[in-house]
């Protein structure tokens, strides 16, 4: 098989949720290695909660997330910010050097060459000269940059961000691109959280539209369409009111994506619930 068209991820009718209530169902699907995906969907949609499940953060309630191609410490995940406690007395120099954790252990010391390594991944991201300033004092943006510091460091093949572009500034938001882009063109698998839709069409080549289920996925001009994004809304607004049902109507496939390697024929599958199988959708 050509290792470039071998699925990164794989998902088997996954479903995710919390204390046993779906919050995201029905994935089925494979992400291509090598693929930029943006992750969209209305608030509330589960694209959060996928990432937190293909992380290992959180157990399926139901199906499977299959890695095949993923060596040990081949993933990094990168929470939405609000999720990390930045109040520690600790410098940006050590916040970043913890993605040299697996190859330094958690009471090891930096050789010569890590060192250089913290500081050249401080560079890539435009914070020289901030070293030895606590976490803490960084804006929104220069935090932003500290964590993107950090995954540079990590050098994983499979790249999870949420929501890393959040009340950030444009020249800032350009910059993180620039770098996203960069892994992408190394080949890494890079799903990434994002809610401007503008933002998605001009640098994401693939997008996946989840509205507590997979409404689209492939090629981003066939996903942000009208239709769809008024279908993820409609599906979005259904689910709340009847959180714990499955109430899924016929939805269309996609077709096929191409270019960018990201999703070979009919991945992610739209499902067309048919219960006269007797599914029993009890979640
Ligand atoms: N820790 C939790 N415990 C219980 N329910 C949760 C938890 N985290 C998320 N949920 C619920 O799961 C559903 C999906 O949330 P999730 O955060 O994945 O959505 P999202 O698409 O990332 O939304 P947003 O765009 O608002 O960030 C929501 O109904 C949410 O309230």
């Amino acid at each position: 098989m050509d290792a470039a068209r071998m699925p990164m991820i794989q998902l088997d009718n996954l479903t995710l949720g919390y204390d046993r209530h779906p919050a995201v169902h029905h994935l089925s699907g494979e992400i291509a290695a090598g693929a930029l995906v943006a992750v969209v969907g209305p608030n509330g949609a589960g694209k959060s909660t996928l990432l937190k499940g293909i992380a290992g953060e959180l157990r399926p309630i139901g199906g499977r997330i299959v890695m095949p191609a993923l060596p040990a410490h081949g993933l990094a995940y990168m929470p939405q910010r609000g999720e990390i406690d930045h109040s520690f007395p600790v410098s940006v120099f050590d916040v970043v050097a913890m993605g040299l954790w697996h190859e330094v252990g958690a009471f090891g010391g930096l050789s010569r060459r890590q060192r250089e390594r913290v500081r050249d991944a401080l560079d890539a991201v435009g914070l020289t000269g901030f070293e030895a300033r606590p976490i803490g004092s960084l804006s929104g943006g220069q935090l932003q940059r500290a964590r993107f510091a950090r995954l540079i460091l990590q050098d994983a093949p499979l790249i999870l961000l949420d929501e890393p572009f959040a009340a950030i500034d444009s020249r800032t938001v350009e910059d993180l691109v620039a770098l996203i882009l960069g892994w992408h063109a190394e080949g890494r698998t890079i799903l990434t959280v994002v809610h401007d839709l503008e933002q998605v069409r001009r640098y994401f080549p693939t997008a996946l539209l989840l509205s507590r289920e997979p409404v689209a996925f492939g090629p981003t001009a066939q996903v942000l369409t009208p239709e769809l994004l008024a279908r993820a809304r409609r599906l979005s607004e259904a689910f709340d009111d009847n959180a714990a049902e499955c109430h899924i109507e016929a939805v269309p496939t996609l077709p096929p994506s191409t270019g960018d390697g990201a999703a070979a024929p009919g991945h992610v599958h739209v499902h067309d619930h048919d219960h006269a199988h007797g599914h029993d959708h009890r979640h």
